[in-house]
């Protein structure tokens, strides 16, 4: 039977939040960040397994107690330098010891999305299971776009008809997500993109404004806020 299998990023560094450890494991409603999204994935009856892929210098991870998740996580300290790196090590590390089948789904999330809803994984499981390429959660620009020079001034207005902002996760079968980041051109910010330059079209599915990946400081207030108000609904 076909699985399904989350792989959480988290061995970035998060140089833009500017802060002494990285930004997943800095505390979000009394928890570290990168707790959750593992929360909302573990609690997924339809996927199997969920793997963690750490930086291999990791120091923070054993600080924390995971017991509540035991029996579904999988920790792999096989991050590298990029996010595309990452993805593909996990997905080797995963096949490597033999939890894995090539037309098993592999949901990609990152740690610094904690707003991620059950609701929302559940859309995406329900839309993509028979689906021929898979596909991502995204949601349709809302504000008018400008294209700036180099001094901050505006060039253009850029037309946002059909624009998306893509979220995660990410859901593609191994065998298809494994080959497209090993082929995927350098640069390439999301597996969407390895998967388009195979010439494949993923699916669009709806997502929303509090699925927003923590990147700044800032955004550290609104996700606490978000965190805060679902654990009293
Ligand atoms: N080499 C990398 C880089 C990023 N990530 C993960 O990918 C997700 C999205 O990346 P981003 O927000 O860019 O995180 P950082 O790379 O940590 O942040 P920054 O770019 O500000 O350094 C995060 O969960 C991050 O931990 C990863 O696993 N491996
Ligand atoms: C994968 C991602 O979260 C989708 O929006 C995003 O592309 C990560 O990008 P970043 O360049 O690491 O911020």
């Amino acid at each position: 039977m076909v699985k399904f299998i989350a792989l959480i990023t988290a061995a970035g560094s998060g140089s833009r939040m500017g802060e002494d450890i990285p930004k997943q494991y800095r505390p979000l409603a009394g928890k570290p960040m990168i707790y959750h999204a593992l929360r909302t994935l573990c609690g997924i009856a339809r996927i199997s397994t969920v793997c963690i892929v750490l930086a291999p210098e990791d120091t923070e991870w054993i600080r924390h107690n995971w017991r509540e998740f035991a029996g579904k996580i999988q920790i792999f300290n096989c991050g590298g330098a990029t996010r595309a790196e990452s993805v593909t090590n996990g997905l080797k590390a995963l096949r490597a010891a033999n939890h894995v089948q090539d037309q098993d789904w592999i949901l990609v999330h990152d740690a610094a999305r904690p707003g991620l809803s059950t609701t929302l994984v559940e859309r995406l499981l329900d839309q993509l299971a028979d689906d021929e390429v898979g596909g991502l959660l995204a949601v349709p620009l809302a504000d008018t776009l400008k294209r700036a020079d180099d001094a901050g001034r505006v060039i253009c207005t850029e037309p946002r008809e059909r624009l998306w902002q893509a979220q995660t996760p990410q859901m593609f079968r191994m065998k298809l997500l494994l080959e497209a980041l090993e082929k995927a051109p350098a640069g390439i910010t999301d597996d969407a993109s390895a998967v388009e330059a195979l010439g494949l079209s993923p699916k669009l599915v709806v997502g929303n404004a509090y699925n927003f990946k923590v990147t700044y400081p800032q955004d550290l207030k609104l996700a606490e806020l978000i965190l805060r108000e679902r654990a009293i609904t």
